[in-house]
C-alpha cells in the first residue's frame, strides 16, 4: 500500500533547509502536510518528538547540517520518533549520521543521493591532490603573512604526469577522480571491497591491487570510501608505516576514515609529505598539528559546494521523499538495505 493511501493526508518532516530546489519542495506541500521542528538542540528535539508533535509523519528530509539540531539519527532518537516514520531521505552521498542498523530494526528505509556529488567532489579532490603536490599552501599562508613566497623559498613540488594516484574506495567518487586524474597523466591503482569488471577496470585503465599493495606503490592516496565501523581509521599508524616514504594524502571522504593523530605524525615525521584536506575527524574542529602544518592544504568540507551539485543532491533527496510519499518505496535506498525495498 502507498503511504498516501488510506484517507489523511501524510505528513513529512523537513529536517534542515531547502536551499536550492525549493519549487520541487513546494510541490511536496501539495501532496502531504510538511511539518519542521522548533527545537535547536538534540535534548530538545528528543523532547519535541516525544510529545507527538510529527506524529504521523512516514517520512524525513534531512540535511548533513540538521545533525546540529538532532544529533546522530541512532537508536535513542528512532524511539522517540513517531511509530509512522518509514523513510529516512538524507540529502548527502556519506550517510554516517544516521544509524542504518539501527534505522533496520525500527523498520524505516534510508536513502542517499548517490552520483549526484560525484563530479564535484571528484573535482575539490583533484584540486587537493594539485595543491598538495605542488605544495601551495606552503606560498598561500606566506602571502598572506605578508611575505610573498617566505623566508626561505617553499620546497618544488611535483608534476602528476607518471605518479601513482592510489584510489582507495572505488566508486562512483573513486571512478571519477581515476578519470580526470588520467588526464593528468596518473597511473591508476586502486583497492575496493569488491573488484570493478574488468571491462570497466580497462576503460579506466585501473589496475586492481591489495590494500597493502596500494599503501607501497601510491605516490599519492585518495580516500574515496564511505564511512562506517568497518573504515573508521583504516588509515592509521601501521598503515602510514607500510607507504611509500614522501606519499602525498588527500581525503574528501569522511576525516575520521584517518586517524587524524596518526597523520600529523606521520607528516611531521616526513612519511608523508603533503596532505590535501575537506574532511576532519571532528568537525568543525581541526587537529591543531594539521593547522599548524604549512604542507597541509586544509578545505572546511565543501566537496558539494557548487550550486550545481547542491541543487541536484535537493532535487534527489526531494525525489526520494515523493517516491516515499506516493508509491512506499525509494529511488536509492542505502545498499545495506537493499532487498529490503519493496
Ligand atoms: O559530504 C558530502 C556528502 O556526503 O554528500
Amino acid at each position: 500500500m502507498s503511504s498516501s493511501e488510506g484517507g489523511s493526508r501524510p505528513k513529512v518532516l523537513l529536517l534542515g533547509d531547502i536551499e536550492h530546489a525549493r519549487s520541487s519542495w513546494e510541490a511536496i506541500s501539495e501532496i502531504a502536510e510538511v511539518l519542521t521542528p522548533k527545537s535547536t538542540n538534540r535534548a530538545d528535539f528528543l523532547q519535541e518528538a516525544s510529545s507527538g508533535a510529527f506524529d504521523g509523519c512516514v517520512a524525513a528530509y534531512r540535511t548533513f547540517d540538521s545533525f546540529e539540531v538532532t544529533g546522530k539519527v541512532d537508536a535513542e532518537l528512532l524511539q522517540a520518533m513517531p511509530r509512522s516514520l518509514r523513510f529516512i531521505c538524507h540529502n548527502g552521498a556519506g550517510y554516517d549520521q544516521v544509524d542504518v542498523q539501527a534505522c533496520t530494526a525500527h523498520n524505516i528505509r534510508v536513502s542517499n543521493t548517490p552520483t549526484a556529488v560525484d563530479d564535484a567532489t571528484a573535482d575539490m579532490g583533484i584540486f587537493l591532490l594539485l595543491g598538495a603536490l605542488r605544495n601551495v599552501a606552503v606560498g598561500m599562508s606566506s602571502l598572506r603573512a605578508g611575505e610573498w613566497r617566505g623566508k626561505t623559498l617553499p620546497a618544488l613540488g611535483h608534476d602528476p604526469r607518471g605518479k601513482v594516484l592510489g584510489i582507495l574506495g572505488m566508486g562512483g567518487i573513486g571512478r571519477n577522480m581515476a578519470k580526470k586524474a588520467l588526464a593528468f597523466g596518473m597511473r591508476i591503482r586502486y583497492h575496493n571491497r569488491a573488484r570493478l569488471d574488468p571491462g570497466v577496470e580497462k576503460e579506466m585503465d585501473a589496475e586492481y591491487v591489495d590494500f597493502d599493495t596500494l599503501l607501497a606503490e601510491s605516490d599519492v592516496l585518495s580516500l574515496n570510501l564511505p564511512l562506517n565501523p568497518k573504515t573508521r581509521h583504516i588509515i592509521s599508524r601501521n598503515e602510514f608505516r607500510k607507504t611509500k616514504p614522501g606519499i602525498v594524502i588527500v581525503n574528501t571522504a569522511r576525516g575520521a576514515v584517518i586517524d587524524e593523530a596518526a597523520l600529523v605524525e606521520a607528516l611531521e615525521s616526513g612519511q608523508v609529505s603533503s596532505a590535501g584536506l575537506d574532511v576532519y575527524e571532528n568537525e568543525p574542529e581541526i587537529h591543531p598539528g594539521l593547522l599548524a602544518n604549512p604542507r597541509v592544504l586544509l578545505v572546511p568540507h565543501m566537496g558539494t559546494f557548487t550550486v550545481e551539485t547542491e541543487t541536484k543532491m535537493e532535487e534527489w533527496a526531494i525525489s526520494n521523499v515523493r517516491m516515499a510519499v506516493e508509491a512506499g518505496c525509494l529511488r536509492s535506498i542505502v545498499p545495506e538495505q537493499r532487498g529490503m525495498d519493496v
